[in-house]
């Protein structure tokens, strides 16, 4: 590819996660655009792979769950001359530090929310996670064809819980059995509702944003409330603010019904419209790597052990930040300084994995690996070194106790703790007081894979107990007296060697922070 070619591919890359609380209707949703992009011809497909109950403590199932789970955890597909890439962030028992990390890799992100529910506890930290990046966040207001919440209240809901403005593309017309269409604000139009036929119809509106007098929906009492609804939100609501929509200061909110496809293709149709094209990269050294830059460069944003329980191989996801990835193509790991050639590699489709030849920035790329990958690695290409950003920690909420089961097999114990630790399977703690092992998820999922890692990787098996969720606090440790630590703020450092704190609840927090008014204490995140 000649510059001119890398750069109309690159402008053509969107890529996205799509964030929401377990059954809001993620999967929905993301199966609909796939049925515009022509990669599934039936609704159901993703669905189907994702259902069946697994027992969590099985491996093997789990294993099955995530091996197909990975397959759809990225989706590439070309829709109204884009290419889109939609990243999945599990949600359920999946969720874990690997989901955090994927919005490391995306350029926006679409949230969904139960129109009925409201925002639920995964759509909180998943929005937090965004916003501390401050990507686009574009909302998308499902399920309307049941009887939710009244629309106002849940703009309220998201201005206030998430502390994002949000603008309202377009606008109910009742709901549940009542849903007669979408006010379209954005499109000025009204979009009808047909249940049966799964499809829209639009009608134009005139320069007073009504409908034609003769349509005999202007005679229902719920077109005039939804015209009284819109005229307050148009005097006393935000104005549209793409600055504040691209710093994901605003949220544009649709409103909508993934499973009867109801307003689904107008939302893409408009996100895209809006939905960056892949970002500039920083680097450690304060230096900027443009998505059009001739050298390849790119980062390890999750690494997917096991996938195939008959060999123990390992995936590692690349998101390219520049240039153009050829398969075969060599590339340095620049933690390492180590060359190697990328003949391994994969993409994602909806229903196959399929070998990549060529990407270029926005794309994703799976590289089979052999323990050469740590989350956070930078590969490039070229002569000039690029090392990317850190990727941050984040912060854990449930916490295990572990040691070796057999005393004798220390060795193999601590060699599999070090490693896992390092790829980011888990983060680690050590007790100030007693030398115990201490580690932190924010998945209990991320536990489970920890384990089974052990003793099949490290042939180490381990005991782990539980300590339940607790809340780390840095401490500066100039600050610190050991005399501090208690059975409910337990002392331990993490893998840095910092000191923090485990405080058992809220209470724990604030009765330290009367006993010590004088110690900040801080969340990593
Ligand atoms: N009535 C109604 N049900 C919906 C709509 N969208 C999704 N659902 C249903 O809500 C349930 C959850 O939808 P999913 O798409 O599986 O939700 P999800 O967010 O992907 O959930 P997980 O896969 O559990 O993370 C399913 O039973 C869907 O059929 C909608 O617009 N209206």
């Amino acid at each position: 590819m000649n510059k001119t070619e890398l750069t109309a591919a690159v402008n053509t890359r969107r890529t996205f996660a799509i964030i929401s609380h377990p059954d809001a209707g993620k999967t929905t949703i993301t199966e609909q655009m796939l049925l515009f992009g022509g990669v599934v011809r039936q609704a159901g497909t993703v669905k189907a792979r994702k259902s069946g109950n697994f027992a969590k403590s099985d491996w093997m199932e789990i294993e099955k769950k995530r091996g197909i789970s990975v397959t759809s955890s990225v989706m590439q597909f070309d829709y109204d001359g884009k290419r889109i890439n939609i990243l999945d962030t599990p949600g359920h028992e999946d969720f874990s530090e690997d989901t955090y990390r994927t919005l490391m890799a995306v350029d926006s992100a679409v949230m969904v929310i139960d129109s009925a529910k409201g925002i639920e506890p995964q759509t909180k930290k998943l929005f937090q996670i965004c916003k501390m990046r401050g990507i686009p966040i574009f909302t998308f207001m499902n399920k309307l064809d049941r009887d939710g919440r009244e629309p106002l209240d849940l703009l309220n809901e998201v201005e206030e819980v998430l502390g994002i403005e949000t603008y309202p593309m377009n606008w109910p017309m009742g709901m549940g059995k009542g849903l007669k269409g979408l006010y379209d604000r954005y499109n000025h139009r009204v979009e009808l509702y047909h249940n049966e036929a799964h499809g829209e119809t639009f009608l134009p509106l005139d320069e007073n944003g009504e409908l034609d007098p003769s349509n005999e929906l202007t005679k229902d009492s719920i077109y005039r409330d939804t015209l009284d609804e819109v005229e307050l939100i148009n005097e006393a609501g935000n104005d549209f603010d793409e600055a504040k929509v691209m710093a994901g200061d605003m949220t544009p909110v649709f409103f909508g019904s993934a499973l009867t496809n109801f307003g689904v293709e107008t939302f893409l149709k408009t996100y895209l419209q809006y939905a960056p094209k892949p970002a500039a990269h920083k680097t450690r050294d304060d230096q900027v790597v443009q998505p059009t830059d001739d050298e390849f460069a790119g980062f390890v944003f999750k690494i997917q052990a096991n996938m195939n329980p008959n060999h123990r191989d390992r995936i590692a996801f690349v998101r390219i930040c520049s240039g153009e990835f050829d398969r075969g193509m060599d590339v340095v790991l620049q933690r390492t300084g180590k060359k190697m050639r990328l003949n391994n590699s994969t993409q994602f489709m909806a229903d196959t994995r399929e070998t990549v030849e060529t990407a270029v920035a926005g794309d994703i790329v799976g590289l089979y690996d052999t323990g050469n990958f740590q989350i956070g690695d930078t590969i490039y290409a070229g002569k000039n070194a690029v090392q990317f950003e850190k990727l941050p920690q984040f912060t854990p909420e449930l916490f295990m106790r572990v040691t070796a089961k057999n005393v004798m097999k220390q060795k193999s114990f601590h060699k599999g703790i070090e490693q896992l630790v390092q790829e980011g399977a888990v983060q680690l703690y050590t007790s100030y007081s007693t030398g115990d092992y201490i580690l932190g998820a924010v998945g209990q999922l991320q536990f489970e894979v920890f384990k089974f890692r052990m003793q099949n990787e490290y042939n180490s098996e381990v005991v782990m107990e539980p300590m339940g969720s607790k809340t780390a606090r840095w401490i500066d440790p100039e600050q610190l007296d050991e005399k501090m630590s208690s059975s409910r703020n337990l002392l331990v450092k993490d893998r840095y060697g910092a000191p923090l704190f485990l405080f058992e609840n809220a209470f724990a927090e604030r009765w330290f922070a009367d006993k010590y008014p004088d110690v900040k204490l801080t969340s990593k995140l």
